[in-house]
């Protein structure tokens, strides 16, 4: 059974060095029955005290939570009707694997054949039917994790909350867990919330992501939406990697804008959500691997300053001739064998086709 979350201007502050400090700010959310959402920022951003006030572990200083249409504000967090899953796994390590699972349904005082039924149930769901007589030491860091999960599951929780679930597995282990989450969340229709700092995991894993920044939101949306309209740096840099060129918005024609960055004219689509303005500046957003050697048209003029060979692929770093460079821009090239690296303080020029730069209001 899933259902829908909605947060009302959800505020969570705490006095540090006398002063008022908002951990979360604002933050108005609704998450729709069977949705994958997840908190995306770093660290500090305010993502777990969020998570925290829906459970039930920590209450808001200001706001609703409504699950369905019922207010839960002020409900413990035990009579919410929501699992949670910790980085940690938090198993009992005296208990065996099917204990662990079935201890939810012992306290609701279930009876044991449906315990059982219940438990071998959630177990085959995350792939270790055969692990049940093991105990968690037994068992692998990611093997732990999916009977943290299964744990969650038996219990036929409303909600499912997840706090980094993945960040003490190894990098290969996490990629296949990854999978396994989201296809236990789509199986079962589950209301899923999910917090992490990595945005691969966000962007794999999500129906739609909500990007924070110390304690706000910054943008809510489907992956390819965020990715592909950032409203604001913040997004544009968080979400994969982004080149922020300084400019000038000359003209407007349809979808596209005309940009003047350090006396090049370059064509790329207006953002949506935070256009800048005719004669304002603009900031002009254009990725790595979107960037180009070897064709003049749309190209801004630069000159390498460092080149990194990464195999496949080599990370030319670059300033802008002529224009602002508060740090090494970055342009990622394919590699192709038998060619070779340009050299460092080259000057040439790097385009990109229109629908690849994004124009935000630089004011
Ligand atoms: N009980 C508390 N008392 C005072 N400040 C707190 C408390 N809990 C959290 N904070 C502060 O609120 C801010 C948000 O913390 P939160 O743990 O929600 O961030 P986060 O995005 O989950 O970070 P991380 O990824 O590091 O876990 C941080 O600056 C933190 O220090």
């Amino acid at each position: 059974m899933s259902v829908s979350l909605t947060l009302k201007n959800i505020s969570r502050s705490y006095i540090k060095d006398n002063e008022k400090f908002f951990a979360v700010q604002n933050v108005n959310l609704e998450v729709k029955p069977g949705e994958f959402l997840t908190f995306l920022g770093p660290s500090g951003c305010g993502k777990t005290t969020t998570l925290r006030m829906i459970a039930g572990f920590e209450t808001p200083t200001e706001g609703q939570i409504l699950l369905g249409d019922k207010d839960v504000t002020k409900i413990p967090a035990n009579e919410r009707g929501m699992g949670f899953v910790f980085q940690n796994y938090a198993l009992f390590p005296h208990m065996k694997i099917f204990d662990n699972v079935a201890y939810g349904l012992r306290i609701r005082k279930e009876s044991s054949d449906l315990i059982t039924q219940k438990v071998k149930e959630a177990l085959a769901m995350v792939g270790l039917e055969k692990a049940e007589h093991r105990y968690p030491n037994q068992l692998s860091g990611g093997e732990q994790q999916r009977v943290a999960l299964a744990r969650v599951l038996v219990l036929r929780p409303q909600l499912i909350l997840m706090d980094e679930p993945l960040s003490n597995l190894d990098a290969k282990l996490r990629l296949h867990m990854r999978t396994e989450i989201r296809r236990i969340q789509q199986e079962l229709k589950l209301t899923c919330l999910y917090v992490t700092h990595d945005q691969k995991e966000a962007l794999t894993m999500s129906d739609r992501i909500m990007v924070m920044n110390k304690g706000k939101i910054e943008q809510i949306g489907t992956p390819m939406h965020l990715y592909d309209d950032p409203a604001t740096p913040f997004v544009a840099d968080f979400i994969g990697q982004a080149n922020l060129f300084y400019g000038t918005l000359v003209s407007v024609e349809d979808k596209y804008g005309l940009v003047d960055v350090a006396g090049r004219r370059v064509k790329a689509r207006m953002g949506v959500l935070n256009p800048p303005r005719i004669g304002g500046k603009a900031l002009l957003i254009v990725r790595p691997e979107n960037l180009n050697i070897g064709t003049s048209e749309n190209c801004l003029a630069v000159k390498l300053i460092n080149r990194l060979f990464e195999g496949d692929r080599i990370d030319y770093q670059f300033e802008v001739v002529n224009g602002i460079n508060p740090k090494p821009y970055s342009m990622s090239v394919p590699f192709l064998p038998g060619t070779s690296l340009l050299p460092e303080g080259s000057t040439l020029d790097a385009s990109f086709v229109p629908d690849a730069g994004v124009l935000l209001n630089g004011e």
